[in-house]
């Protein structure tokens, strides 16, 4: 049995529709391929396009107290699914295409794990356009975050584009903030805001993601540091044992240790992409 199957593809001329059809039947039959056994450790598709026909991309950093479900939201939007536990401690780069009514859009979403909350996650919050804000309606401490982070987001010289969600409205019997009190936050920052229950799959939600993704689209491209490599991977199975795939359906995961994080790991990330897993 081989361990090890690398395949790398260059599509210079092929639109964006059939660049990513194609890599998405490839990795269906590298998926089968491991199913049948055929290789067990480790598979990479790295499918490079030209430089002058990409997706615009965007990115959103997702933003809250500990416990206030950005996880299962995140994996929610993507994949419309609830999935109850998580690692905590570990902040996650989720890549995926996303198809709205303007166009495709390359999104990356950052789902900040708050391990320390006097810690204002700066360098994330710098990389991305936008920023989901989660609170949990059972939880005081977890709104007064959101509303220490906005303000942070309003000290900033060009702040992100930012949306307000108040998650866990399934557990009203449970609720510590009023629904007011979560519009009322949003409306003194001027952004949107809704309440969601990810377990129960509230439909407000994509759209809150829609929202902040035509809102980010809308404002210029910031200045990054580093170029942008063209570049949809896949990697499936185990790597070095440093991090840790997640496969959910279809798309892409990332783990960032926190250590790393925190000395610019999302920053960096295109220079040294460590791992992705099929969504
Ligand atoms: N009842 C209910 N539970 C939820 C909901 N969303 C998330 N949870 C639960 O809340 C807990 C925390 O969810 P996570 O997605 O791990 O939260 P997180 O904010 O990413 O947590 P950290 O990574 O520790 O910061 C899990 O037990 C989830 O199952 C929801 O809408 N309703």
């Amino acid at each position: 049995m081989n361990n090890v199957l690398n395949v790398k593809i260059s599509f210079m001329k092929a639109g964006e529709y059939t660049k990513i059809g194609l890599a998405a039947k490839m990795q269906r039959n590298l998926q089968e391929m491991i199913a049948r056994g055929q290789y067990r450790n480790f598979i990479k598709v790295t499918m490079k396009t030209d430089d002058k026909n990409t997706v615009p991309k965007v990115r959103i950093a997702v933003l809250g107290n500990v416990n206030v479900g950005k996880s299962a939201l995140t994996v929610r939007y993507l994949t419309r699914r609830f999935i109850g536990e998580y690692r905590s401690n570990t902040d996650l780069l989720y890549k995926q295409i996303i198809s709205l009514d303007s166009g495709l859009l390359d999104v990356e979403i950052v789902d900040i794990s708050a391990e320390n909350e006097s810690d204002f996650p700066m360098e994330q919050i710098q990389w991305a356009d936008a920023c989901m804000i989660v609170y949990s309606i059972t939880n005081r401490a977890s709104f007064e975050y959101a509303s220490r982070s906005l303000a942070e987001l309003k000290s900033l010289q060009n702040p992100p584009s930012a949306y307000l969600v108040g998650n866990k409205a399934d557990l009203d019997h449970l609720r510590e903030v009023s629904e007011q009190e979560g519009a009322s936050l949003a409306a003194s920052h001027a952004i949107g805001f809704c309440e969601v229950s990810v377990a129960e799959n509230t439909p407000s939600l994509y759209k809150a993601f829609e929202r902040l993704l035509i809102d980010s689209r809308g404002r210029p491209v910031k200045q990054r540091k580093f170029s942008v490599s063209k570049m949809i991977g896949t990697l499936i199975g185990n790597n070095n044992g440093t991090t840790k795939q997640i496969p959910i359906n279809q798309g892409t995961v990332v783990p960032c240790n926190k250590g790393e994080l925190h000395k610019s790991r999302v920053l960096k990330r295109r220079q040294a992409f460590t791992a992705t897993a099929s969504l």
